[in-house]
């Protein structure tokens, strides 16, 4: 258990309290995930820096809290959802609610992170539900989700591989994938929860107006993979194998480096399929007959133009 009263309140009370204070807009996200994964621990690490073991599985809580992401001072209000989303009655209207979202599973726990799966899916009834509803302008705005492989400091429980977590982040839609531990590391935290906020800015500032293009090339493109790795201290250099964070536009320069791998490694197999493929022994399946001389196109009827002489017509008897 985890005492956080002053920080801790409803969704009803927290939006009046950012009511009577125009200043701070906050920024509402919201952590999902299966039971056990360790979403609380998520939160309680990224608002406090400290790492509790234990929580009570039934509080489902909005944290606010304040920070710096990129200069900017950041309100957030945090929706720890809690327990089973399955049984969970207001998961479809916190969804609603929120802005952008932290998808966790557990690298230890393959049923966690199966379960991505239909909450992603539930994510994206809801959004677009919601996005039929309001403005054109509206929809254009993805809502943000940032897919997130728990507790890799327990390497020899791992039940699901940094690929799988990759392919999967790319397959249902999520802006970036991380792989992480809450117990071990406070910037791999935070970076989980910047990385949030960088694409929701972005995605905000794609719907006030800026070019498709431009988004394109800050969201998923160099400048952005730039700027988080500009961020990266010591601590998650050496931690490769415990934290990486991969954008959509990551994987697909890993995909084609896998392909111009593939392609150098099975080059004398290549060539001796070819030469197999050359070989006349009258097997290979007949070419398609081409004619020599292919139908020439039908030429265009040609269209009468007639002019008519208005002289003399008053125009107005037509
Ligand atoms: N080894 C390890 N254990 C972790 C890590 N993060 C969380 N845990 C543990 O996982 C267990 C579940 O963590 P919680 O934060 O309560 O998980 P939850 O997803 O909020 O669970 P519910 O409240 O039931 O929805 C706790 O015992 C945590 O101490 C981690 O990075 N590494």
């Amino acid at each position: 258990m985890v005492s956080m009263s002053s920080s801790i309140t409803s969704p009803r009370t927290s939006l009046a309290k950012f009511v009577l204070c125009p200043k701070s807009k906050p920024f509402k996200i919201m952590v999902l995930g299966q039971s056990g994964v360790g979403k609380s621990a998520l939160v309680v690490r990224f608002i406090t820096r400290r790492f509790i073991g234990e929580y009570d599985p039934n509080l489902e809580k909005i944290y606010t809290f304040q920070t710096v992401i990129d200069n900017e001072t950041v309100y957030f209000e945090i929706l720890d959802s809690a327990g089973d989303p399955q049984r969970c009655e207001n998961l479809e209207s916190h969804i609603k609610w929120a802005e952008a979202f932290i998808l966790v599973y557990s690298v230890t726990d393959k049923c966690s992170f199966d379960e991505c799966h239909r909450l992603k899916f539930l994510i994206n009834y809801n959004k677009r539900r919601r996005r039929l509803a309001s403005s054109v302008k509206d929809s254009i705005h993805e809502t943000p989700v940032v897919l997130v492989g728990n507790k890799v400091d327990q390497t020899g429980d791992r039940m699901v591989t940094t690929e799988e977590g990759q392919r999967r982040s790319k397959e249902i839609g999520c802006v970036c994938f991380h792989e992480i531990s809450v117990r071990e590391s406070i910037e791999q935290v935070y970076g989980v929860f910047r990385d949030a906020r960088r694409f929701w800015r972005v995605g905000s500032k794609y719907s006030r107006g800026r070019s498709e293009s431009d988004i394109q090339t800050s969201a998923l493109g160099r400048p952005l993979s730039r700027a988080a790795s500009d961020t990266t201290d010591s601590s998650t250099v050496t931690a490769t194998s415990l934290c990486r964070r991969w954008t959509e536009f990551d994987l697909e320069e890993e995909q084609q480096r896998d392909i111009i791998r593939s392609d150098s490694t099975s080059s004398t197999e290549a060539i001796d399929e070819f030469r197999a493929r050359a070989s006349t022994d009258s097997r290979l399946p007949p070419r398609p007959t081409r004619s020599r001389h292919p139908p020439t196109r039908p030429l265009p009827i040609p269209v009468r133009r007639m002019s008519v002489a208005m002289r003399g017509n008053s125009s107005s008897t037509y």
